[in-house]
């Protein structure tokens, strides 16, 4: 069954389902970051950045160090989720196998009597620590008149020595008996080949996210590239997050599906441009509002009916939005803060988790998002 290009209404709310987790980032083998992690993290942060109403379920333990909009579950006898993510800056978003994830601690599995009793017009399902299980994705369907999954939620398994990430294909997951009732399913380009992407695209609409390539759309007879918008590739945590916080954040609005996923290939490539969560500046994000308030207007319908299948076209005045978002995009100059780490004092935190130490200095670019660096120092040349 082709998915109708099912338009949320905007006016009711999104259930988005997910841990928080807390993340180490190490690029070049050096603690660059430890912020505020997990899909449910940066996909409120695009769906609040756009006034997306959505109500969030989400587990952490006593030691969660944040203050979120949408506050977690908090089970006293767990840990945070965290994760170790290694990368390199000469991966420039390529979109495949970029980098190293290692789920050091986990907080434990949402079940369905954790979600609540009413109905949503949307559902996302964005665990990222193996703590959506079949049953909770199943109650989603239950509740909620679409659903969409990113695949990392179903396929993930962790190295039992030291939570290394890898990935086991969708049919030995024990979730795809649900593929033909998800309405889209989003995955990177490491994970399509555990997707089964000719399965896939016969029941749902599959979103393909290639990094500094952009996206491809593919449905039961056809297939569009979505165009991406360049960028310089600082951190590539959380950019298929924020991809699809904005892909649904389009669609919510009204979007056409190809126009949708410009949305999200925009907060896909802000995220990599700045260290951890990002911080879309309000002036950007009203920009972006307007811009998409006016593609609204013109009401264009990317669908043709031909025989009774849908297929997808992309609509009149599609390459002129990506140039408005583009503009959109150039207004905001989220300033890098530079600071110079004394490494012999790396991070407390990192320290106790166990992050190999380093010596001498780097420097290091971080954004002022969530928090100042735990113990920046001047630098000493
Ligand atoms: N280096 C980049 N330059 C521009 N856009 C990027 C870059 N990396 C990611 N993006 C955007 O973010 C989206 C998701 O990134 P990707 O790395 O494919 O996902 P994931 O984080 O799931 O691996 C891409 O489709 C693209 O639109
Ligand atoms: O980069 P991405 O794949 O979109 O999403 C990331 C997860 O893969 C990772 O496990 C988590 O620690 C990050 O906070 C982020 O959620």
């Amino acid at each position: 069954m082709l998915v109708e290009q099912k338009q949320p209404n905007m006016g009711r709310r999104g259930l988005v389902v997910g841990n928080y987790c807390h993340d180490v980032l190490i690029r070049n083998d050096v603690v660059v970051g430890e912020t505020l992690g997990g899909a449910a993290s940066f996909i409120s942060n695009v769906l609040d950045g756009v006034s997306i109403r959505c109500d969030l379920v989400s587990k952490v333990g006593s030691d969660f160090a944040y203050s979120v909009a949408h506050p977690p579950i908090v089970v006293p006898t767990s840990p945070t989720t965290l994760f170790h993510a290694f990368f390199d800056s000469g991966s420039d978003g390529e979109g495949a196998c970029d980098r190293v994830l290692k789920r050091v601690r986990f907080c434990g599995a949402i079940e369905p009597s954790d979600l609540p009793e009413s109905r949503f017009n949307f559902g996302m399902a964005v665990g990222v620590a193996g703590e959506i299980l079949p049953e909770t994705l199943e109650r989603m369907l239950d509740i909620c008149e679409v659903v969409f999954v990113d695949i990392q939620a179903l396929i993930r398994v962790f190295d039992s020595s030291d939570g290394t990430v890898r990935l086991v294909g969708l049919k030995g997951s024990g979730f795809f008996h649900l593929l033909p009732r998800i309405g889209f399913l989003k995955a990177s380009a490491e994970e399509a080949p555990y997707v089964d992407v000719e399965e896939a695209r016969k029941w749902c609409c599959v979103l393909i996210t290639n990094g500094k390539e952009g996206c491809t759309l593919y449905w039961k007879d056809g297939e569009m590239q979505i165009s991406p918008f360049p960028t310089v590739q600082i951190d590539p945590t959380g950019a298929g997050d924020s991809f699809l916080g904005g892909f649904v954040a389009g669609l919510v609005q009204g979007l056409a599906v190809p126009d949708a996923a410009l949305l999200g290939n925009l907060f896909g490539s802000m995220t990599v441009g700045q260290i951890g969560l990002p911080k879309f500046e309000l002036r950007l994000l009203q920009r972006v509002k307007d811009e998409v308030q006016r593609r609204k207007m013109q009401s264009i319908s990317c669908c043709e009916d031909s025989n009774d299948d849908l297929k997808f076209v992309k609509p009149a005045g599609h390459q002129q939005f990506h140039s408005s978002l583009a503009a959109a995009k150039l207004t905001s100059a989220a300033p890098l803060q530079e600071c110079q780490w004394d490494l012999r004092n790396s991070p407390p935190r990192a320290i106790e988790q166990g992050i190999p130490q380093y010596t001498g200095q780097q420097k290091l670019l971080l954004n002022p998002v969530y928090e100042e660096p735990i113990q920046s120092v001047e630098g000493t040349q």
